[in-house]
């Protein structure tokens, strides 16, 4: 059973950047729940505090670690190679550039520069791929992946999709930070009453909600945390049919392993557009201060969507109910995304004001 983590003491002398990995902020979510009119306590699990920039450093960091233990990774011999989306990449270059690894990340052509160039940065090699390729295709980020590690020397993939110690990294860690947040706070209650995860390898989400499970079946009194699973249209994962969209690190065209979809852990699925994500990612900087990516955006959409629903009014109209949000990563990883570029507001009055004394475009220097 995972247990209150106590908080990582950064104010002592770490040992490398691993040592910064996850201990991120659990961050009341206020102005947006004063807009909303929720009653409810909203709480974002900001993880691009995280020393990589996201949620994926946690698991990238275990699975090395319990490759080494285990004899998989052979410093000096092995090659690490990842198929990813990009932050698990991320993840593992860190980790590589540390212990001294060679590192490959294949990564799909939708996929931000401002990660490919993050990844080169740390010493990988990143092979781009056909966003639209299957996943089983040959020249998908999978297929492609597993085609170098079979003719590369040393060539390991540690598997985000099937290995378990993804899903364990959020049973101890992630699930741990939040307890111990909730456990030393002055919230009138301890326990979650909704917990909101996007799912891409579904790895947050699983060990997350296992972790609960555990916690209520620990504490049995009763309580049982409502768990959604937040999923871009165009995903298989909360049903629907296979799609383009934008919003990066979310959402498959196949289950992977580590999913756990046992009918007690997640209790419902919430779809959201591209619209609706990048939306809410500009309220989550705007109104609260909190420089999140897309994904972040898709997954406060889901929660509000659901709270807004009959199932969620209970919650939202609880002052004691504590919501806990999963934002996975940050806005510098998509800086010249045209989402986060384009705005469609109008000049604010301050702005014309501004240009109204200097006498012209305040870009125009
Ligand atoms: C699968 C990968 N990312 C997962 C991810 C997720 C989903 O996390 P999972 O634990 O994989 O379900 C959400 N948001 C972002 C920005 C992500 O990068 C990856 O980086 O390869």
């Amino acid at each position: 059973m995972s247990t209150p983590n106590s908080p990582s003491h950064w104010s002592g002398v770490l040992n490398s950047a691993l040592d910064a990995v996850g201990n991120t902020p659990l961050v009341r979510l206020d102005r947006i729940a004063k807009n909303e009119g929720l009653k409810c306590n909203l709480l974002g699990k900001a993880e691009f505090f995280s020393v990589g920039g996201s949620v994926k450093d946690r698991i990238a960091k275990r699975m090395v670690e319990h490759a080494e233990k285990t004899g998989v990774l052979i410093p000096g011999q092995s090659v690490v190679i990842e198929p990813t989306s990009g932050n698990t990449g991320i993840g593992l270059a860190l980790a590589c550039a540390i212990k001294g690894y060679k590192c490959i990340i294949t990564l799909p052509a939708k996929m931000s520069l401002e990660k490919e160039v993050l990844l080169k940065a740390l010493g990988a090699e990143v092979v781009r791929t056909p966003t639209e390729a299957a996943h089983d295709a040959p020249e998908s980020l999978i297929g492609v992946a597993e085609t170098l590690r079979d003719k590369i020397p040393g060539g390991v993939i540690l598997d985000q999709y099937s290995n378990p110690q993804n899903p364990l990294a959020h049973y101890f860690s992630t699930y741990g930070e939040i307890a111990y947040a909730l456990e030393t706070s002055d919230l009138p209650r301890k326990d979650i009453a909704l917990l909101v995860a996007g799912a891409g390898t579904g790895g947050t989400i699983s060990g997350l909600a296992r972790a609960i499970r555990d916690a209520e079946k620990e504490k049995a009194d009763g309580h049982k945390a409502f768990i959604l699973a937040a999923d871009p249209e165009g995903s298989i994962l909360g049903g629907g049919d296979v799609g383009q969209y934008q919003v990066e690190g979310i959402g498959y065209d196949f289950f992977p392993d580590v999913l756990d979809r046992a009918p007690e852990l997640i209790d419902a699925w919430i779809k959201s557009n591209d619209k609706e994500a990048f939306a809410a990612t500009k309220r989550l900087i705007k109104e609260e201060g909190l420089c999140v990516g897309g994904s972040s955006g898709t997954a406060l959409a889901s929660t509000l969507k659901w709270l807004r629903s009959e199932a969620g009014r209970k919650i939202a109209e609880d002052p004691e109910a504590n919501v806990v949000v999963m934002l996975p990563d940050g806005v510098r990883n998509y800086m010249s995304k045209p989402w986060f570029l384009e705005s469609e507001e109008e000049s604010s009055e301050l702005h014309n004001t501004i240009r109204s004394i200097i006498g012209r475009d305040l870009n125009d220097a």
